[in-house]
Parts: C-alpha cells; structure tokens; sequence
C-alpha cells in the first residue's frame, strides 16, 4: 500500500496492485457507516479511478520503521497494513524507503522532515521570469541528489523570454550532471523530453518555489487538471494554490507527489551529493596541491586559481560554502539530538532497573 495522503491520526493509502487496473482491490473493506474508518473515494478529480483506504494510525501518529524505531509516514511511503482485532485496517510496518527526499525544517525541534518517499525522479522548477536564482537551483538540486532519485532542471515560463536556451545553458554551469529543459506550459514548448521520463510507475516530485508554475507544468504534463494551480479562479474568489503534500495518479500512469511552494528550505545533505551538486568546484578542489586545503592562501590552489581567472565564477564558489557550511551544522546539530535521545533513553532504563530491583 502506497501513503498518498497523511493525516494526524490515519494515512490514506492506494493499493499497489490496483493501481493501474482500476479495479477495487480484494479484502478492502467496504466504506462504512460515518465515522468508521473504511474506503474513502479519492479526492475530487484527484484521484479518478483510484480508490484511497483510509487506514488508522497508532495514538503516537508514528509507524514502526525498519530499523525498529518508529517515525512519522510520509507521502509516498509504502506501509504494510493489517487488520486489527476490531477488523479495522491498521498500519504494522514500513518498507524501507528507496529514497527520500528530505529537508531541515526550522524551527525548535531541530528536526529534519522527509518531504516525499520513494521518489524516482525530482524536478527542479525554477523560472526564467523573473529571472532564476541559482543558489535556490543549487540548493534545490543537493536536496535532489542526496535523496536518491534523480534529478532534472525544469526552467519555466520560457514564452516570457528571448532566450531561454541561452538562459539554459548558463543555468546548466550551475547544474552539473543533470539535464537542463528550458519548458512552457503556456506554448508547450520542450514538454515533449519531460513527458518521455514520466513512464507507468515513476513517481516524480515537483521542487520549486510559489509560482514558478509546478502545478501549470505538472498539468500541461498531464493534459488534465490534476493538480489546483494559483491562477486566479473564475469566480474571482481569490487563489487556490497546493495546501497539502499528496500523491496524485497522472493519467500516463506516472505518480507525482504534489507539494506546496517551499519558501526557504534548509538542506540535509551528504558529502556525495554536494560533490555531485558542485561537481566542476571538487574537480578542482582535487588538483589543490594540499589534500587538506582550504582554498583560502595555501600555495598550488586550484580553487583560487580558477577564481582568479575567472574559470569558476566567485558566486558559485560562495553557494558552495555555504551548502557546505549549513550541510556540516545540520549534521553536527542532528549528531547532538542524537547523542541527547540516546541519553535520555539509557537515563530512563536506569530509572527502570532501580524501580525493578527496590524492595527486593
Ligand atoms: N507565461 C507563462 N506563465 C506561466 C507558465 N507556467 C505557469 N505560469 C503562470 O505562473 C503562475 C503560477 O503558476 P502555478 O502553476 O500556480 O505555480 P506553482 O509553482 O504551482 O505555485 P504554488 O502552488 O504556489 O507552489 C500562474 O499565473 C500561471 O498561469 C508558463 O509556461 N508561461
Ligand atoms: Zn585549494
């Protein structure tokens, strides 16, 4: 069963099997009196021909992951679901998660959250009106690389300027190792290599900031309104923009992961893909002189000497370090949660062995 939509207390979930029958899968209850969990029809126009399962959470709201510890499911996830005594569907278990794309999400906690779950692909939107940012395409993409799935620069809105290739080609200097489609929704130019990649099964998230045009993209993929876009509504009753994360069935039988624009996402990323994300600035960091250099004075830099002649431009040096920088306090700050969690639960198993072993 795949989670295509999380709630507090249940998922909602897509049979696998069924998926591209469109037949009701076997052994799913059917939909019960209000109230009592059971199938609930797709959301409106979302889900055409694919039945969700609504399926009951533990109080904790978290499921039990494969290296026994428990975690919050995910859009995307595949669980495994079983009945309880009450014979309602209940989830037992998740299956290892292929890939994961993950962001640091701000805030108190210090946690980072897994945004989607076994994702094939990742499109980087980013448009060319106004123009792009590539520290957004940059941090966009080492997310992208360190979850696994691969990546693919969608630039948007490409009717809006004289020349998205040129534009293109200066955006792939900042994207090294991924293709690079320069595309319009309203025109439909360069769709065509975008639609060859989402083949039956693929499951693909869109990346990009509000109104780069995800939701447009993702329907002119489509040729269907699958998913709201924040045109404004006829009815002039304002905007109704993506408010959820949900996985959605296209009609190709590729599956996206809708989600809402990311204002500022902070990156969760390891040393791979930040090499693959700035994989012209480690070419040359490995021909320093030092293995250990900082690029900063040592003599025989490579780094400084590309700066010097202009061969790496000084802003995709400085968006290196700082990915880098805010990789390597991420980890450092999860490392010291960790370390807390570890700590609070050995200090709690003490506390349990003296309460067992009093009186005795
Ligand atoms: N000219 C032009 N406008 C576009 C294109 N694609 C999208 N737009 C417009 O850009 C605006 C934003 O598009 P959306 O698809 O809602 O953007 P989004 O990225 O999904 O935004 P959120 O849902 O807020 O994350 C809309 O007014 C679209 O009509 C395009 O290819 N060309
Ligand atoms: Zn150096």
């Amino acid at each position: 069963m795949r989670v295509a939509r999380v709630d507090r207390h249940a998922v909602h979930v897509l049979p696998l099997d069924a998926r591209w029958s469109g037949m009701a899968p076997d052994g799913v209850p059917d939909a019960g009196p209000d109230g009592v969990p059971g199938v609930t029809s797709g959301a409106p126009g979302a889900h055409a021909g694919d039945e969700l399962l609504r399926v009951d959470l533990d109080r904790d709201g978290l499921v039990p992951a494969p290296d026994g510890g428990r975690v919050p499911p995910t859009v995307g996830d595949v669980v495994v679901v079983g009945e309880r005594l009450d014979g309602a569907p209940h989830v037992t278990g998740l299956e290892p998660r292929r890939t994961a794309v993950v962001r640091d999400s701000a805030g108190g906690s210090s946690r980072t959250q897994v945004l989607a779950a076994n994702v094939d692909l990742v499109l980087v939107a980013e448009h060319l009106d106004p123009d792009p940012d590539l520290g957004r395409v940059e941090r966009l993409l080492t997310i992208a690389w360190t979850s696994g799935a691969r990546p693919v620069v969608v630039l948007t809105k490409a009717d809006l300027v004289p020349d998205p290739d040129g534009m293109a080609a200066e955006v792939a200097l900042a994207a090294p190792g991924s293709d690079v489609h320069p595309v319009s929704a309203t025109t439909g130019t360069g769709l065509d290599p975008l639609r060859a990649l989402l083949t039956p099964g693929t499951t693909l998230v869109v990346l990009g900031p509000s109104g780069a045009g995800k939701s447009t993209l993702v329907n002119a993929l489509a040729g269907a309104d699958v998913v709201a876009t924040g045109e404004r509504r006829a009815d002039g009753r304002g905007r109704h923009t993506t408010t959820r994360r949900e996985l959605v069935r296209l009609p190709g039988g590729a599956l996206l992961i809708d989600t809402p624009g990311l204002r500022a996402v902070g990156v969760v990323a390891d040393d791979a893909a930040l090499e693959a994300t700035f994989a012209d600035v480690a070419a040359l960091a490995a021909r320093c002189r030092f293995a250990d250099c900082a690029h900063r004075t040592e003599p025989g830099c490579a780094v400084r000497a590309a700066l010097e002649t202009g061969e790496l431009p000084e802003r995709r040096y400085r968006s290196w370090l700082r990915l880098a920088r805010e990789a390597a306090w991420q980890e450092r700050r999860s490392n010291a949660r960790l370390a807390a969690l570890e700590k609070a639960r050995w200090k709690q198993r003490t506390v349990e062995y003296h309460a067992s072993t009093r009186g005795r």
